[in-house]
């Protein structure tokens, strides 16, 4: 038994060496042609000489494959995009420069020169562009990942709901739930988590306003699902199980299953209501305002598409407008005498309101409150950078810029230019006074065809805000030295922490 058992033993072991050995070499073989791949890919990018050619703009492609996508990576999550990936560069090469960005070549251009060529040029000379692990989370009906007729009519849809006009109809929600907020997570506390909140808050008035849920097992799951779903969306795009990118996959699939079900409900609802001849829809929400778009031809939005389009907006609505009213929470409490101008403002416009609800004029009116989140989200973008691909070869500032190559805009861009902004680093919201910045030296919206359609949802939803805030609380930083990291918008290292207290007079309705 011994004897055999060690025979056994040997070979055994004869086996595992041979394999280790086989691993060993296939994975040095895989290895090296991994790197000649590289190598032979690097070259071609550098060196590469097309017909007629005449000059790249200069600037390094990095590593192979990898380019320089960690050090915009991390200078990004630092919050440092300007001081440690932006201007080193522009000091060596100027302001525009090549790069190798999310494995592709890429050129960054200057502002507001290249703000204004990006936007101006849509579908003719460049195209918004996703990297495919991202249009697999975003779908592709939704109207982001879509270019010309398509892109044209989903974005109409959505601004007509997103704009002035559908906007005044949502009003008195805006103000329920915003209130139904304060009373529930900041009324009675003395601290809070601000940017926890502002999450919450700006969740539960999306999913009210765009699916009509306020409470029970839909409205439950979709809380959950989206917070997997942005947690992941800004992840490696490592889609095995266990990580973050996959679950957000999973939640993307959960979040159409809820959508499914709240859209066959409302087609029979709706049914039922076309029926009773003359009864007013009592939907009034983004989901109803897409099942009923149609393009000049009478074709209605497709069911995919209207799913991707609220996931869409869902993503690229909320935390985006936490993180901006989170920063504008600690650039008031650093300039008090901002505050008391905001507070005198949304006085004013209460005792002229006596007692009625706040109307969309009203929030018109909160002109400085809004200069002054314009000026928050100049000395801190909220989005921070996007892209287009080039469509054609073309010429830009005096180089070639070949087709399939990306094109970036980074908002903050002319933001600290003393030129466009003098006194940079000071708080002014002042500075948005009348006619405001030049054309094109302030982005935080984005431009062109693409441009956030969100800007008066968010502008909107902000001042509400700010108007029962600022009236009812006082606020402190506990750390008011607290550090803003990038995840991919704004986030406070540690959740900032307020103190808060509850204002005895005057009580806002
Ligand atoms: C402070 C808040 C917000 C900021 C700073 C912001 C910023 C941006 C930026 C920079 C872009 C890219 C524009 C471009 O590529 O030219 C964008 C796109 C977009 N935003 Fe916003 N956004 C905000 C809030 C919102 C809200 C509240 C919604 C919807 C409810 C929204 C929906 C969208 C959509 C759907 C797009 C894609 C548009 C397209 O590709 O045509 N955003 N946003």
């Amino acid at each position: 038994m011994g004897h055999w058992s060690h025979v056994d033993c040997n070979i055994y072991d004869m086996f595992c060496v041979l394999l280790v050995l086989h691993v060993v070499c296939l994975c040095l073989g895989i290895a090296i042609v991994v790197v000649i791949l590289s190598m032979l890919w690097y070259f071609l990018q550098g060196t590469i000489k097309r017909k007629g050619t005449t000059t790249l703009p200069p600037g390094s492609s990095g590593l192979p494959f990898l380019g320089e996508t960690l050090e915009l990576f991390y200078a990004s999550k630092a919050n440092k995009v300007l001081e440690d990936f932006l201007n080193p560069r522009v000091a060596k090469y100027g302001q525009v420069f090549k790069t190798n960005l999310l494995f592709s070549p890429a050129v960054s251009l200057d502002a507001p020169e290249g703000n204004k060529f990006l936007f101006s040029n849509e579908d003719k000379l460049v195209q918004n562009s996703w990297p495919s692990s991202m249009k697999k989370l975003l779908g592709c009906g939704s109207l982001t990942t879509q270019t010309g007729k398509k892109h044209k009519l989903a974005r109409h849809a959505l601004t007509s709901f997103l704009g002035p006009e559908g906007l005044k109809n949502f009003m008195p929600r805006m103000h329920k739930i915003t209130k139904a907020h304060l009373a529930e997570f900041w009324e009675g506390k003395d601290e809070i988590m601000a940017g926890t909140q502002l999450k919450r808050f700006t969740l539960s008035l999306a999913i009210d306003l765009f699916v009509s849920k306020t409470e029970g097992p839909e409205f439950h799951s979709l809380t959950h699902d989206i917070r997997t779903f942005l947690t992941g969306m800004v992840q490696l795009p490592l889609d095995f199980p266990g990580t973050m990118y996959h679950k957000a996959r999973l939640a993307r699939e959960s979040i159409l299953h809820t959508f499914d079900k709240i859209m066959s409900c409302r087609h029979k609802a709706l049914e039922e209501e076309e029926e009773e001849e003359g009864k007013i829809s009592t939907h009034h929400d983004l989901l109803s305002a897409l099942m009923s778009a149609h393009d000049d031809r009478g074709h209605p939005i497709t069911n995919e598409e209207i799913k991707d389009n609220i996931l869409l907006v869902l993503s690229a609505g909320l935390d985006s407008t936490s993180s901006a009213l989170a920063v504008v929470l600690k650039y008031l409490f650093l300039n008090p005498h901002c505050l008391q101008e905001v507070i005198k403002e949304q006085r004013e416009i209460e005792v002229a309101k006596v007692g009625a609800l706040l109307s969309w004029d009203d929030t018109r009116k909160m002109k400085y409150t809004w200069q002054v989140i314009q000026e928050t989200m100049r000395i801190q973008p909220i989005a921070q950078m996007g892209n287009r691909l080039a469509i054609k070869e073309f010429e830009y500032g005096g180089f070639t810029i070949p087709k399939g190559w990306k094109l970036f805009w980074h908002v903050g861009r002319s933001h600290m230019s003393p030129t466009f902004f003098p006194n940079p680093k000071s708080f002014n919201p002042s500075r948005f006074e009348g006619q405001g910045p030049q054309p094109f030296t302030y982005v935080p919206f984005g431009g062109g065809p693409h441009m956030c359609p969100g800007i008066e949802f968010a502008r909107t939803q902000m001042v509400v805000f700010l108007h029962y805030l600022v009236l009812n609380y006082e606020w402190s930083m506990v750390d008011p030295n607290e550090k803003i990291a990038m995840d991919p918008f704004p986030i406070f290292q540690n959740g900032l922490y307020l103190k808060i207290h509850q204002k005895k007079q005057p009580k806002i309705q």
